[in-house]
């Protein structure tokens, strides 16, 4: 079943016409991947998603769970189920885990707040059940987010989101920066989250460990995208690897 399906959508900066007639669905309980190089227009098309402006959409649609939601106010689409871990991973670095979740305790209250006025299900995950979920992040409760390595803090902010009611997690870059073996736990850490049920958008440029892990790609360029298929095709796809992602 799809739960996100963009259909046709043109979003500008001003005038410059970035997203370029970009259709795209997001199944039930897949991992998508959203590929392309540097400026190809993955991060445009995830804040064209995640309601934040710029991008303006000027024309197409975006549906999540059957609801148009194309243009909503960005606190709306996250009441809604869907969470946005961007590239900068914004974590507080003078504050400890422990802290950094809780300053997320306010808007997930008052997110839940909302969703039960709307009859929304999920809640997002207990403090207790991130603990659990990240046991890294338990032993390091106390201490500054500053002072953890770049895929413990990475896993903070996986954990910030999932603290929210998320039925659709968007990760911008998670492995940016990250070295090989830590690229691995964060790997394990969002095939984990995917098998326990939630959705997931991921943007890569590292496309050969998004393809590891995706059902289904795409690939973008120019902001128009120029590959859509399964993730084993894109793997054996020489052609498309060599001309827009460079591997
Ligand atoms: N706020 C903005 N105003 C105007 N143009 C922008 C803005 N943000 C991005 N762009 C332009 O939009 C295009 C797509 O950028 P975008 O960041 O979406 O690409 P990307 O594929 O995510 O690349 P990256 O990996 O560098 O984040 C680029 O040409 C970029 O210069």
């Amino acid at each position: 079943m799809t739960l996100l399906d963009v259909d046709n959508i043109n979003g500008y900066y001003g005038e410059s016409h970035i997203i370029q007639d970009v259709s795209m669905n997001v199944d039930d309980g897949e991992i998508t991947a959203l590929l392309g190089r540097n400026g190809a227009g993955k991060t445009s098309t995830l804040r064209c998603i995640s309601g934040a402006t710029p991008p303006d959409v000027r024309s197409g649609t975006i549906q999540f769970d059957g609801t148009n939601i194309t243009n909503e106010p960005p606190e709306d689409i996250a009441v809604r189920g869907i969470s946005l871990v961007p590239e900068e991973r914004r974590v507080f670095t003078d504050l400890t885990v422990a802290e950094n979740l809780h300053l997320a305790d306010t808007v997930r209250n008052k997110s839940n707040t909302w969703r039960r006025k709307l009859d929304f299900r999920d809640e997002g995950m207990s403090t207790a059940e991130i603990y659990e979920y990240f046991p890294r992040l338990d032993e390091r409760r106390s201490q500054k987010a500053g002072t953890l390595s770049g895929g413990e803090q990475q896993m903070l902010a996986i954990a910030r989101a999932l603290h929210q009611s998320t039925d659709l997690l968007m990760l911008d870059e998670p492995y940016e920066g990250l070295a090989p073996q830590i690229i691995e736990s964060v790997e394990n850490a969002i095939e984990r989250i995917s098998e326990d049920g939630t959705t997931i958008l991921l943007v890569e440029q590292n496309a050969v460990a998004a393809m590891k892990i995706a059902d289904r790609c795409y690939v973008l360029d120019r902001g128009e995208v120029v590959f859509e298929g399964p993730a084993e095709e894109l793997q054996q796809d020489q052609e498309t690897r060599d001309k827009y992602l460079g591997v």
